[in-house]
């Protein structure tokens, strides 16, 4: 009996404890839910969305390297080993190129005297050109067909390294070179690692392994075959058309013909390897007190990937435009008839006209700015390509100018959103420089971003 009460107020009072308590605890549950709720939008708001946009090799991947080195200089310290499959291809890529474009000169040239003469003074009439002696011709010939035997153990490997690259799929011919997002897991699981004293453990993926050694065993003949005097003729009557990056590592071939080989700084800006699909790379960036996350969008610019683009439109922050001035003597690979100029014109057309983008701050990067000045001083005249150059001097500053003042004129015209634009030349290789133009960059984008969302 003496219970009761209590065992009653027990009853009464038990649910009123334990309801209190679950009032308590789902308040407590409703605060951390806001609180969530608040930090996701506070992230959220400081999300900035920037697209790298441009035509294929206008330098979108390479732009997005400098970000990381900028920004985060160790995710690109970790990664330094898996573009060591990439610096090889490029390497076997040139070679091959050269090895079959001087096959086909020297399977179509013609003697302009009898097929057995092989005097001195009988000359070869194909486009080698014609003062060649056919002796001459036929001790190249020799030449080329010994490299040729020599190379095959290090060119039989493309297919294997280009293949790597997209986690063991087939390769159709002719299409080796290209990643997708997220590549680097692929080639970096981890069998080589930054550690702590910025030393490598070398666990060298197999096939990168193998090109190393091959290409260790043939880099006297390498340089043999890229010194030579017929592929040098025939680079400059462009009849064998490398990659921009060729020379540069085919210069640098006993440098990294070693095993324990890490590419520098300056060789992944220099290497070429084609965007699939759009990558997505986010770095925390501090402008003016604010941290922001940002989120880079590097995508294809070849013609049968711009599709993709557009599905990223709609929220993105900024635009980034590249276009590779240098490449007025040029044509589409996918369209040999569009000069790359044309098509970055129209592209940059598109980009100011387009509604979804209306919001999004413009950046124009005029870039390949240093091999616009090596191509007009080599004499490469800008009026044969593009007629309506006229007679203007063919000189850095006319050219660049009159290219700058094209794409201003398009913005002028087609932008639908009224914005400013900022223009840069830039030469994305150019550490120093560009480190530079990406702070100016980043902070407009900032600036402009906060105002959008009203919080300058
Ligand atoms: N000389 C020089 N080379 C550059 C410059 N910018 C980029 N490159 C080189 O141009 C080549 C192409 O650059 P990428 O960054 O791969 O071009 P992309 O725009 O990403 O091309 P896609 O992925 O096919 O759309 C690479 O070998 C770069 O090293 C530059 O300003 N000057
Ligand atoms: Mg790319």
């Amino acid at each position: 009996m003496a219970r009761r009460p209590r065992s009653e107020q027990e009853l009464f009072n038990a649910p009123v404890q334990h309801s209190a308590e679950a009032e308590k605890v789902s308040k407590q549950i409703d605060e951390e839910l806001s609180k969530e709720a608040d930090r996701i939008r506070r992230r959220k708001i400081r999300e900035v969305k920037v697209m790298l946009l441009g035509q294929a090799e206008s330098g979108k991947s390479t732009l997005q390297k400098q970000f990381q080195l900028h920004y985060a200089a160790k995710t690109l310290e970790r990664e330094r080993p898996t573009w060591r499959p990439i610096v090889l291809l490029n390497i076997i890529q040139a070679l091959r190129t050269i090895l079959e474009e001087l096959e086909f000169e020297f399977s179509h040239t013609q003697t302009s005297s009898s097929s057995n003469d092989v005097s001195p003074s009988s000359s070869s009439s194909s486009l080698l050109g014609s003062s060649i002696s056919e002796l001459q011709l036929a001790k190249w010939k020799v030449d080329l067909s010994h490299v040729r035997t020599k190379l095959v153990p290090l060119t039989a490997i493309e297919e294997s390294l280009s293949s790597d690259l997209v986690g063991g799929a087939m390769i159709p011919r002719g299409r080796s070179g290209f990643v997708r997002a997220g590549w680097q897991s692929l080639v970096s699981s981890m069998r080589a690692r930054a550690v702590a004293d910025n030393t490598y453990v070398d666990h060298t993926p197999e096939t990168s392994q193998l090109a190393i050694k091959a290409l260790s065993m043939v880099q006297d003949d390498v340089t043999r075959l890229w010194n030579h005097p017929a592929v040098k003729k025939l680079i400059k009557l462009r009849k064998i058309v490398l990659q921009e990056s060729a020379a540069y590592f085919l210069n640098n071939v006993s440098r990294i013909a070693v095993s324990n080989y890490v590419p520098t700084t300056e060789d992944i800006l220099n290497v070429r390897i084609q965007t699939l699909g759009v990558s997505e790379h986010s770095f925390e960036i501090s402008v003016s007190g604010q941290t922001m996350n940002w989120l880079l969008y590097d995508v294809g610019g070849a013609r049968g990937q711009r599709h993709a683009w557009v599905s990223y439109f709609d929220d993105a922050t900024a635009i980034i435009f590249l276009a590779p001035i240098s490449a007025f003597d040029q044509y589409l690979e996918e369209d040999p008839r569009t000069n790359r100029i044309d098509d970055s014109l129209q592209l940059w057309t598109m980009v100011c006209s387009n509604l979804l983008l209306k919001k999004a701050h413009l950046v124009l990067m005029l870039n390949k700015t240093d091999l616009l000045r090596e191509k007009l001083i080599n004499g490469i005249k800008v009026r044969k390509y593009i007629t309506s150059y006229g007679d203007r001097p063919n000189t850095y500053e006319e050219a660049s100018e009159y290219f700058r003042a094209h794409f201003l004129q398009v913005h002028r015209r087609k932008d639908v959103g009224k914005r400013s634009i900022y223009v840069h030349f830039t030469s994305m290789l150019d550490v120093q420089a560009t480190r530079s133009i990406l702070a100016v960059v980043g902070e407009a984008i900032v600036r402009s971003y906060m105002e959008s969302v009203g919080l300058s």
